[in-house]
Parts: structure tokens; sequence; C-alpha cells
């Protein structure tokens, strides 16, 4: 039987996990051996529950090399894939949240970049495929065509855990305001977007999208990138951001392996709300983001 004072402490326990909670985010080594590569993201989950993390965010493309070459080799299904079933497996073991980053996912006939989300029980709490696919050619720079092989996701994703609200884009979709919008009307405080920008679009591009985002919608932003590995085909780079509702940078890597472990403090998203009301002052008289698919 519970007493008064069970009730009073519960209380103030879910009074202060609705405060915040704490977040990891992984800069893997990714190489082209997939068994090595989900073996060190589960080690980096186990080590991050060490350190406190309650949410554990791995990067772009985790168990397989980025290129279009390379996705229908490590191309499995979810979530019944070799790569799901240690994601699931590790996030109960640790008992914690676990945002799998993105594996080339195969689905019938198709292949979609997919991020898999995992409750601290191990089950499936989301699967969001990414909706914007990076095609981009820059002259004598980079050139890079998902669609030749992937096709495009259609829906927007968000999950609960610990009683905040969390959206997901991954990579070339951060370059699209309206997703983060979308996301942010339907109740989010913290956006995660696994990625892996390039040497040409990360300088210039990558703190900036994450700042804009976080900026524009009032919100966490969590950016996890892999590992910069410069023999690799595609050379990531790098740099896992953490940014606050202000726009400001809370945590930053270089281009080598590394974990941010940090705590994320819901006020903020309040405090930010209520002092510079944009939500409510939106025109939508004049204009609007609405979404035509949930
Ligand atoms: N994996 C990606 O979507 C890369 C996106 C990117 O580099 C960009 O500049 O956008």
């Amino acid at each position: 039987m519970h007493s008064v004072c069970d009730a009073v402490m519960s209380t103030k326990e879910e009074a202060k996990r609705r405060e915040g909670f704490k977040i990891a985010l992984v800069q893997l080594s990714v190489g082209p051996d997939k068994a090595k590569n989900v073996a060190a993201a589960v080690s980096e989950i186990h080590k991050a529950k060490e350190k406190g993390a309650h949410v554990v965010a791995l990067p772009e493309c985790f168990n397989s090399p980025y290129g279009t070459k390379y996705f229908n080799e490590y191309a499995e299904e979810v979530p019944s894939g070799a790569t799901s079933r240690a994601l699931s497996r590790a996030a109960a073991e640790a008992g914690v949240c676990v945002v799998g980053g993105t594996v080339p996912e195969r689905c019938g006939d198709k292949l979609y970049n997919t991020c898999t989300v995992w409750d601290d029980s191990g089950k499936l709490l989301a699967q969001y495929r990414k909706m914007h696919l990076f095609d981009i050619d820059i002259p004598n720079k980079i050139t890079f065509k998902e669609s030749e092989v992937l096709s495009a996701g259609d829906h927007v994703s968000t999950f609960d855990y610990r009683g905040v609200r969390f959206g997901i884009g991954i990579c070339y979709d951060i370059r699209f305001p309206e997703l983060a919008h979308l996301m942010a009307q339907q109740g989010c405080s913290m956006l995660l977007y696994p990625g892996a920008f390039n040497m040409t679009t990360g300088p210039k591009h990558w703190e900036l999208l994450g700042r804009a985002r976080a900026n524009d919608c009032q919100l966490w932003v969590g950016l996890v990138s892999p590992a910069r590995d410069t023999d690799a085909g595609y050379v990531a780079w790098g740099h896992t951001t953490l940014i606050d509702p202000w726009g400001q940078v809370k945590g930053q890597l270089d281009e080598k392996p590394g974990v941010i472990v940090e705590d994320i403090d819901l006020k903020v998203v309040e405090e930010v709300r209520s002092q510079i009301p944009i939500r409510i002052q939106r025109r939508t008289d004049v204009y609007d983001t609405v979404s035509k698919n949930k």
C-alpha cells in the first residue's frame, strides 16, 4: 500500500523529471565492418548510461559507410534486422532510450535512410524515413544523389519519452524549416538530427542550420555526425553539436570520435517561448505550414 509520503515523493520525482534529462550525442567512428560498427555503438550506449544519460543518440549511417554504392549491401529490414535487434537489446539492457542514428532500411524492393528509436524496455518507439533526399551538385566539390538508390519517406515522426516530445530529421532534412516547424507545432521540445555533412557544406552550414532551427522553433537541437575518416569515399565533417533554445551552442566536438553528455533543461524552452513569443505572433491569417501526412 502506498502512503501519503510515497505519493508526495513520486510527485516530486515526476516534477523533477519534467524539468529535464541527460542526453548523450555519440560521434562514432564508422568503417566497412558492419558488425564492428554495431558493436561500437552498443558499447557507447552502455558507456553513456554509466555517465548518467537517459537518451543516447547515434549518427547517420552508423552501421555502414555513407555512400550510394553501400546502401543495398548494408540494408536491413526494420525491426527484424540484426542492427535493430542489437539496438533494442542495448536500450533494454542499459535502460536508456536509443535514437538509433540511421541505417539503410530494406522494405520490399525499396531502400530508405531510416532512424529507429527504442525505449528503455527495447520497444520500437518510432521509425522515421529521411524525407528530403540528399541530391546536390557543387561542381569540383561534391556531387551526391541519394535518390539514385533511396526512396524518400513521407511521414513526420515524433516520439515521447520521459514526458518530453522529440522530433527526428535526418541530415539534409535540416535544410527544410517547414519540417522543423511541423514538429515544433506538434509539441516537440527537442529535435534530433543524425547527419553526415561533408567537408564542403559542413564548415559553411552545419552549425548555422542547427542554430537556425533551434532559434526559429525555440527548442533544443542535437546534431549527431560520424567521426571523420579521411580515407573514406565520403568524408564527414564531424562536429556533433548540441544547441539550446536560444540558438547557443552548448557543446561541440571536433572531427574525432567522442561524445557530448549534457543536461537538457526544459525550463529554457518555456523561458525563450514566453520571453520572445513568436509562436503566438505568427501571421497564420497570411501564411501557414500544415502537415498533409501525419
Ligand atoms: N547526408 C546528408 O544528407 C548530407 C547533407 C549535407 O551534407 C548538406 O550539405 O546538406
